[in-house]
C-alpha cells in the first residue's frame, strides 16, 4: 500500500520510510576511473531514486534486435567480437584503476608510482602533444573509445597529479585535454565548461556532465485546492499509472515511474487535481512557506508552477499578485491558474523592476528570477552551446536589480510574515551567491535565514578568491548529479525596517547602485562602462525564458528613452 495512513496529506509531513531520502552529505563518488558501465548505476546517494537504478545499460539493444541472416552473420559475429574485446579492454583497464587506488589509499606511503603497465597488456596512458591533437583533428577528431580512455585517465592524472603525471607534463596540459575532451563528448561551449570546472573538483565535475544527459524523473504537484494525494494516487493508479510519494520533505509531490496514458492529459490532470512541476521547483514555495490571509507577490511567475502552489498553500485565502514581465507567457499563467481552481491570484504584467513603485506591502514575496538554464540542461541542451560570458554578465545584473526591487516591495511590518525568497534554476555562482551577496551589501536591512529545506548543499561563502557574508551557508543549492533533480538555487531573506541612515531611494539604484565600498564588479549598475560594449552590441540572445524584452528595455532606459 503506497499511502499508509489516513489522514488528510495537507498539513504536517507524513511519516513514509524512504530509505532514499537522507541528505546527500558523505555519499561516496566514484571517480571516473573506478566506475562501471552504468552511469546510473554509479550515481550518489539520490533524493529521487530512479526507475532505472536497478537496470543495466540496454543502449545496444536495438543492435541485437537486428534480424541475423546467412548474409549478416560473419559480419554480425565479427562486431560482437570486436565489442566483448573492446569491453574486456574498458574493463581490465577499470578494475587495474580501481587495484591502483586501493593499493594507495591503504598505504599513501608506499614508494614509487602505481606500475600501470606490468599488469595487463593494454597500452599505457600517454597524453598527446599539442601537434598529436592537431594531428588528431586534422584526422576528424579522436574515436568515441579514445576520448572515453582519455577522459578517464585524466581524471585520475588530476586527482593525484604528482604521482601519476608523465614526466614533464604540466597539470594544465591534462586539465586542458579534459576540457576539450568534455565538450566535445557532451557537446558543450569551451566556455561553459571552463564555468563547471571552476564549480566542482574534476571528477564530481564529470558526475554533473553526465547527469545532465540523462532525464530527471517526471513528477507531480497535487493541488491541494482539489484533491488529496491519497485520492490522486489512487486515481491515477486506477489509469495504469505507477508512481509513489517524491520524499519526505514534500507532502504533496508524487513521482511518476510509468505510465500507460499521458500524464498531461488525464482527466485528473484536466480536472486541475495536479501539476506537473520538476520536483526542485516545489522548494522555493517550500522555503517561503505562505500563510493563510497572507499578501504575496511572485515577481517572475509564469507559466504558474510556483504561483498555484502558493495559492493553495494559502488554501485559496489572501492574495497571490502573479506578476511576468512577459505578457505572452502569461496565458499560459492565467490558464493554469484557473485550471487548478485558484481564487485568490491576481495576474500581472509589470517589468519586475517597477516594484515597489507598482505596489508594495507584500507580506512575503517570490523571485524565481529569469536566469540562464545552466540547473536544467537535461531539459534543454541549447544551454550547452549558446551561453555565453556575456549572457552571465546581462542576467547578472537584471538578477541584482530585480532582488532589490523584490527586497523593497516586503512590508517589514508584517505581522505573519517579512521574507523573501529568491531562487534560480541554474548552478553558477553568478547569479546566485553573488546576487545574494550584493544584495545583503546593498540593504543592510536584511538579513538571510534558514531556507527550512532538510537537504541541500550549502551555498559558497568564498569563490574563486572572492569572499561572501559568511551568512551564504545558509542558502541552499541542489545538484542533478547529487540529488537527482534540476539544479536549483534556494535563498530566503527576512526584512526588517530600514533605519533613516540605511535608506537609500529605489530609484538611484536602478540608474546606477552606489558604490558602498564593494569591489568595481559588483557594484557597477547597468549603464557603468564596463557594461556597456555588452548593452550596445546585438541585443538578441535568446534567454532560456524571454528575456529579450527586458534587454531593450533597459537600453532604451539607459538611453533615456
Ligand atoms: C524562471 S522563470 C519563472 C518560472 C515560474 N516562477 C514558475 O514556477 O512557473 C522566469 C520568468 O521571469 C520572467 N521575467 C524575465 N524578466 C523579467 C523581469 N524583468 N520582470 C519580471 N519577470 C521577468 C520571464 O518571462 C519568466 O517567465
Amino acid at each position: 500500500m503506497l499511502f499508509p495512513s489516513d489522514e488528510p496529506l495537507r498539513g504536517p509531513l507524513q511519516e513514509f520510510d524512504f530509505d532514499t531520502d537522507e541528505e546527500e552529505g558523505d555519499s561516496p563518488k566514484a571517480p571516473i576511473g573506478k566506475r562501471k558501465k552504468s552511469k546510473q548505476a554509479e550515481r550518489p546517494l539520490k533524493i529521487i531514486p530512479t526507475a532505472s537504478d536497478a537496470s543495466s545499460d540496454d543502449s545496444d539493444a536495438s543492435d541485437d534486435e537486428e534480424r541475423v541472416t546467412m548474409a549478416n552473420m560473419e559480419a554480425r559475429s565479427k562486431a560482437l567480437d570486436a565489442r566483448a574485446a573492446a569491453e574486456a579492454e574498458l574493463d581490465a583497464e577499470e578494475l587495474r584503476g580501481a587495484q591502483e587506488d586501493e593499493e594507495e589509499d591503504e598505504d599513501v606511503d608506499m614508494d614509487g608510482e602505481a606500475d600501470e603497465e606490468g599488469n595487463m597488456d593494454a597500452e599505457p596512458f600517454h597524453l598527446p602533444t599539442a601537434a598529436e591533437r592537431e594531428e588528431e583533428k586534422a584526422r576528424g577528431g579522436p574515436d568515441l573509445q579514445v576520448v572515453q580512455r582519455r577522459l578517464r585517465e585524466c581524471v585520475r592524472v588530476l586527482e593525484k597529479f604528482s604521482k601519476r603525471a608523465e614526466k614533464g607534463r604540466s597539470r594544465s596540459e591534462y586539465t586542458g585535454q579534459l576540457m576539450a575532451d568534455i565538450a566535445s563528448y557532451y557537446g558543450y561551449n569551451d566556455f561553459l565548461v571552463e564555468k563547471f570546472f571552476q564549480l566542482f573538483p574534476v571528477a564530481e565535475a564529470i558526475e554533473f556532465f553526465e547527469a545532465n544527459e540523462v532525464s530527471r524523473p517526471v513528477t507531480i504537484r497535487t493541488n491541494t485546492l482539489r484533491t488529496r494525494r491519497r485520492d490522486l494516487a489512487q486515481a491515477l493508479v486506477n489509469r495504469g499509472v505507477n508512481l509513489e510519494p517524491i520524499g519526505k520533505w514534500t507532502n504533496v509531490g508524487l513521482q511518476v515511474f510509468e505510465s500507460s496514458v499521458p500524464i498531461g492529459a488525464t482527466p485528473e490532470y484536466l480536472a486541475g487535481h495536479y501539476m506537473l512541476q520538476a520536483a526542485s521547483s516545489l522548494l522555493p514555495v517550500i522555503a517561503l512557506s505562505p500563510q493563510p490571509n497572507e499578501r504575496v507577490l511572485d515577481m517572475a511567475s509564469a507559466p504558474g508552477g510556483k504561483t498555484t502552489h502558493i495559492a493553495a498553500l494559502l488554501q485559496n485565502t489572501g492574495v497571490v499578485f502573479a506578476n511576468d514581465a512577459n505578457k505572452a507567457r502569461t496565458k499560459s499563467l492565467t490558464a493554469n491558474v484557473h485550471r487548478l481552481g485558484c481564487k485568490n491570484v491576481v495576474v500581472c504584467s509589470y517589468d519586475g523592476r517597477e516594484f515597489p513603485k507598482v505596489m508594495g506591502g507584500f507580506d512575503r514575496v517570490l523571485l524565481d528570477a529569469p536566469c540562464s538554464g545552466t540547473g536544467v540542461i537535461s531539459k534543454d541542451s541549447s544551454v550547452k552551446l549558446n551561453k555565453s560570458d556575456r549572457d552571465f554578465t546581462l542576467l547578472s545584473h537584471l538578477q541584482k536589480q530585480l532582488i532589490l526591487c523584490a527586497i523593497d516591495s516586503v512590508s517589514p511590518e508584517s505581522k505573519t510574515g517579512g521574507y523573501l525568497v529568491y531562487s534560480t534554476c541554474s548552478v553558477t555562482v553568478d547569479e546566485n551567491e553573488a546576487v545574494v551577496d550584493y544584495a545583503l551589501r546593498k540593504r543592510p536591512n536584511v538579513k538571510l535565514v534558514d531556507t527550512g529545506l532538510s537537504f541541500g548543499r550549502e551555498g559558497f561563502t568564498k569563490y574563486r578568491g572572492k569572499t561572501f557574508n559568511p551568512s551564504l551557508n545558509l542558502t541552499r543549492r541542489f545538484y542533478p548529479h547529487v540529488h537527482n533533480m534540476d539544479g536549483f538555487f534556494v535563498s530566503k531573506f527576512k526584512v526588517e525596517k530600514r533605519t533613516k541612515a540605511q535608506s537609500a531611494p529605489v530609484d538611484a539604484e536602478m540608474k546606477e547602485p552606489a558604490d558602498e565600498g564593494v569591489d568595481k564588479e559588483e557594484s557597477a549598475g547597468f549603464d557603468s562602462e564596463e557594461d556597456r560594449p555588452y548593452l550596445e552590441g546585438s541585443l538578441s540572445v535568446l534567454l532560456e525564458d524571454g528575456c529579450i524584452l527586458t534587454l531593450l528595455f533597459l537600453q532604451r532606459r539607459n538611453e533615456g528613452g
